[in-house]
Parts: C-alpha cells; structure tokens; sequence
C-alpha cells in the first residue's frame, strides 16, 4: 500500500481504484447510517464522503455497505473442511476474517497439523488468525495425539507475530487450583502481551473471579442470559455462539443493550459443513439476531468492530479511511445475503459465488493417522456382581452440555433408549478402549461412529451391537477417518475424513451431500437429534459438564475425575 498513492485519492486528486458509490454505509463507530461514496485504494479505504472519480466504479445507490464480516471464535476442522474450502464457503456469504482455534488438528498431529492449517490457509480470500491451542490435551484424563506445552506456546508466538493470542483456556480447574502448567502457558500469552481466549462453562462467583484475575478476557461456553450477564460485570467479553450443536443466541441475546454491545461478539466455536451450506457462518447469527429484534446496527458492530478490537486486528473492523477495504454490498439489514464481497479492495464474491480458485496445498504431513488397536470382544458390558445400577450420560438437544443419569440394568435397553458408547485410542499410544452407556440418541439398532470426537479426537462409537460397533470403526479406519453409519452388518453411509482424520478434501457441497446421507441413515436407526454426529463428538469432552467418556473411562466433568460405570444403590 503506498501511502502517498492513498492520500492523493482520498484527497480527490487522482482517481480511487474502485469507487463505491452512494451506498448507505453503516458508520461502526457512531451506530449511523449515512449515504456517502467511498474511495478504495492500494486495498484500503481511502475516504468515505464525496468521491466520484474511480477506474471502476460500482453504482450503490440503496444498498448498504459493512465491513466484512469478522468471527471471534471457530474451529474450522468442525466444517470437516480444509481452510480453502471453509473460505469457498464462507467468504460469499460476507465473512472475510475468523479468528480460529485450531486445537483439533493440533490433538491429532501436533504442530505438524497447525504448520498444515497455517500453510493451507495463505493465499485466500479470507483472513484466518490463528489462536494458539493452550490445552493440548483438554485434560490429563484422555490420550491425545499430541501434546503442547509453554515451550511451544512460547516459540509459536515468536514465529507467528500476527496471532492474536492463546486458545480457549479450557482447564478452568487447573487455573484455579493454580497448576503450574496451566499457568505457565497464561505467562507465555501475558508476557507476548496478547489475548487470552477462555472456555469456564458455568464457572461463577469467586473462582470466576480468581479465573478472569489472570487476564482471560472471553469467554463462549455461556448457555444462559444470567450466566453470560456475570461475565460481562466482571470485564469478559462475551463471544455469543450459535453453532451446530450448541445454539446459546436466543438465550443470551435479551442481555444485549446499547451500553454493553461493545463487549459482545458473535461466533460460531463450530459450524456441521450441511449448517454451513444451508444456513450459512457469521451471517446465519447476524439474520438469527435481527430477526430475534436484535438492532441491525449493533448486529453488524457485534461482527466487525467488536472482534477487531478485542483481538487487535490491525485495520479490520470498519468502512473508514486507512481500513482493510474489506467490504460486503447487502440489499437490506435484515437478511444479510451478500450481494458483493470485496477483500482488500478487490471483487472476491458476487451473488454467493466465489470469483476465482483456490490454491490446494500439500496435506501429507496430516493423513493416516488412524491407527486402532484389537477391537474383538472390547465392546461387551456385563453388569459385575454386587452392582445394581449403572452411570449413564444422557444426551440434550442443541446442547452439549450432558447429564449424569443412574439406570437400573433390566432397562439397560434399546426400548428405554439406552446405547453403548466406546472410545478407542486411535493414535497409535496404548490402544486403551473405553465403554459406557449413552441416553438420547433413539439408536434402535446398528452403531454410528466417528474419529471427530472432541478434543482428542479418538474413534467414538454409539450402538447396539458389539458386531455393528467394531464394523463402523474398521470402516472409518480404512479410509484414515471419518464418520459411519452401520446396521446389520452393512455400512449404509461414510464420509471419509482422511486429514487428521477430522477434514475431508472435497468441497463443503459435497461434504454436506456425504453428511446428509449420514443423518438419513442415522435417522433410519432410529436418531431424532437434530444433529446427531456433532452431539456424539463431544460426549468424549471432559471440560463441559456433566458426564463424559474418554479412552481412559467415564468422567465427572463437574470435578474432573474419573468415575465407575457400574455403582451400588
Ligand atoms: N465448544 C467446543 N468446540 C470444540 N472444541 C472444544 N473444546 C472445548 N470446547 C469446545
Ligand atoms: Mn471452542
């Protein structure tokens, strides 16, 4: 960008390279709404107000113009796409920048996966900043792929200037109890002076306080308005999510008022690929919110400006002189379909195509890592003498949050909606294999499985028989991950998910066609979640309430320990 250049157009004294002409710009700063033209130059706003000299010049007379569209906290292995065919997705329906915890990846293959996300992610229409993972392991009750430490937090920082920060700190417990680790890994991001990132899902009252005391400023794991409303008192800032799996907006959104929007964010923390293609990222929140009543204006502050700031992101956020002329051309301020998207000055999106290709980098760095170990007879269940009742999860609806339920054996059945749920090691370390017991998911028959199982990502399965169970895990083993629906001996869908056994190297269409037929066969087993996959991969996650299962058993989430399966009444 030459500055001299820029100042010569935003004074009129040369033509702008494109000039945006009598849009209706939304003003981030002062919440107007103000029919101005605006002067782009080098990638960057050269002047917003009168302008009518451009080399190209685009008529927007009636339409509104935003800054384009921020997301404060994703996990793009979530879509199950890599970064170019996330970006394909997301970049027409106005998202030109997301910040990203790539702790997936980085549970199955290390700094490996992160080098392979980082690399894949440069030379696209979208800005991906990328937070550094600060729970690799979520805990030490699970076998991870990999692990992190200060030390590689401390040289990621180094060698990545433009991070904002440390990934959600998940260990909630650890910084209370002020473990040492934990904490040095908090040092590491105070010390580089960034952003801290949190994750204390119904965390409140003094240890929220000791929590926040060490400098973690969001936070996106709030299901209720109360508990999102004590977080903001105590200086957070609330990441808003509305994701596949966990749909927190509606609930949180009636805290929203002009005084505190500045301190509130929009992200979806993890988007299924079928919710990316039919309903869209940040903009499916941003349409949510308004239709819920939410001011148009403070939506779009909640999704640019906001997160800009909150995460230092130099020159994004705003339609104004020496910002990123990342820009989105909408017909109204309600259903927020892109019309245009523009990065930095040039025309990368038009009526919800992208205008050009993407790079396809090299992923060897990040295939086979399935590596399971003798499955025959490890998925059996007998109740043990002496034993009269059972410890079950049961699952909730749009909600990863779980219950713990006790179950007397005799209903230990499928008609009492009772499955089994195991977790095989798959990373090659010490072939553990969990088994417990999961209500919620109708599965009649058959077994569905799947190597996204957060964070540590081994190979879940929820079924009905020991036969069914094994099959869909060899299944997602051939093809190096991914998911399955098996039944009577027959698989009846897969998606193969051969990077890192979390991504696909199709399309985000294709993906989507591959996970709709794996939510019709799973419906045919009889599933009613809304979305059944995206619930079972976080039954093996340890750092949200209540009752989880890893490779290494059953745990209390409420107090991070392992628990018995079969208990005495
Ligand atoms: N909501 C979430 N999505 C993905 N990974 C997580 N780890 C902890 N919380 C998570
Ligand atoms: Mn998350």
């Amino acid at each position: 960008m030459c500055i001299e250049s820029v100042i010569d157009v935003a004074r009129g004294k040369a033509p702008a390279d494109i000039l945006l002409k009598d849009a209706l710009v939304v003003n981030v700063f002062t919440g107007e709404i103000l029919k101005q033209s605006v002067a782009v130059k080098d990638g960057v706003v050269a002047g917003v107000g009168y302008y009518d000299r451009g080399e190209e010049t685009f008529d927007l007379a009636g339409r509104y113009l935003i800054p384009g569209l921020i997301d404060a906290h994703i996990h793009i292995e979530s879509s199950m796409l890599t970064p170019a065919a996330f970006a394909a997705e997301v970049v027409p329906h106005g998202v030109t920048t997301v910040v990203a915890d790539p702790h997936e990846i980085v549970n199955v293959a290390g700094l490996a996966g992160l080098d392979y996300m980082i690399k894949a992610s440069s030379g696209l229409p979208l800005d991906i900043f990328y937070m550094m993972p600060s729970c690799v392991p979520a805990t030490n009750l699970e076998t991870a792929g990999a692990s992190v430490s200060k030390v590689e937090i401390d040289s990621f920082f180094k060698k990545h200037p433009r991070s904002p920060g440390l990934a959600e700190m998940m260990n909630y417990p650890g910084v209370c109890l002020k473990d040492q680790a934990v904490l040095g890994k908090i040092r590491a991001a105070r010390e580089s002076r960034l952003v801290i990132d949190g994750h204390a899902p119904q965390l409140s009252g003094r240890d929220l306080n000791a929590y926040i005391s060490t400098g973690i400023t969001s936070e996106h794991e709030s299901v209720s308005a109360a508990e999102a409303l004590e977080k903001l008192r105590l200086g957070m800032k609330i990441i808003m999510r509305e994701g596949s799996a966990a749909r927190n907006l509606i609930s949180i959104l009636p805290i929203v008022t002009e005084k505190n929007c500045p301190n509130i964010l929009f992200g979806c923390d993890d988007r299924s690929p079928a919710d990316l293609v039919n309903e869209g990222e940040i903009d499916f929140v941003l349409r949510k919110a308004v239709s819920y009543g939410l001011d148009p204006v403070m939506a779009v502050q909640m999704a640019t400006i906001n997160p800009a700031r909150h995460y230092n992101l130099p020159g994004l956020g705003a339609v104004a002189p020496g910002y990123r002329a990342d820009l989105v051309v909408l017909p109204n301020l309600a259903d927020f379909q892109a019309e245009m998207v523009f990065k930095e000055g040039v025309l990368v999106a038009r009526d919800n195509k992208l205008l050009a290709g993407l790079p396809a980098p090299e992923d060897k760095s990040v295939r086979n890592t399935v590596c399971l170990p003798e499955l025959r007879g490890r998925f059996e269940l007998d109740v043990p003498a002496g034993k009269n009742l059972a410890r079950v999860i049961e699952v909730l609806p749009d909600q990863i949050l779980t219950r713990c339920v006790f179950v007397r054996p005799a209903e230990l059945t499928a008609a009492h909606d009772i499955a089994r749920v195991a977790v095989v090691e798959r990373h090659g370390k010490n072939g553990n294999v969990a088994v417990g017991l999961v209500r919620g998911f109708r599965l009649e028959n058959g077994a569905i499985a799947s190597t996204v199982a957060h964070d540590s990502h081994n190979l879940i399965i929820v079924g009905q028989s020991a036969g069914d169970m094994e099959l869909a895990a060899r299944t997602i083993a051939a093809t190096g991950g991914g998911l399955a629906a098996v039944s009577g001996g027959k698989v009846l869908a897969a998606l193969p998910l051969p990077l890192a056994g979390l991504i696909s190297d199709q399309d985000a269409r294709n993906v989507a066609a591959q996970h709709a037929e794996l939510h019709k066969a799973a419906k045919k087993l009889g599933c009613t979640l809304p979305s059944p996959f995206m619930t079972m991969s976080f039954l093996a996650l340890p750092v949200i309430p209540e009752l989880r299962i890893t490779d290494m058993g059953l745990v209390d989430a409420n107090h991070f320990q392992l628990v018995d399966l079969w208990v005495r009444e």
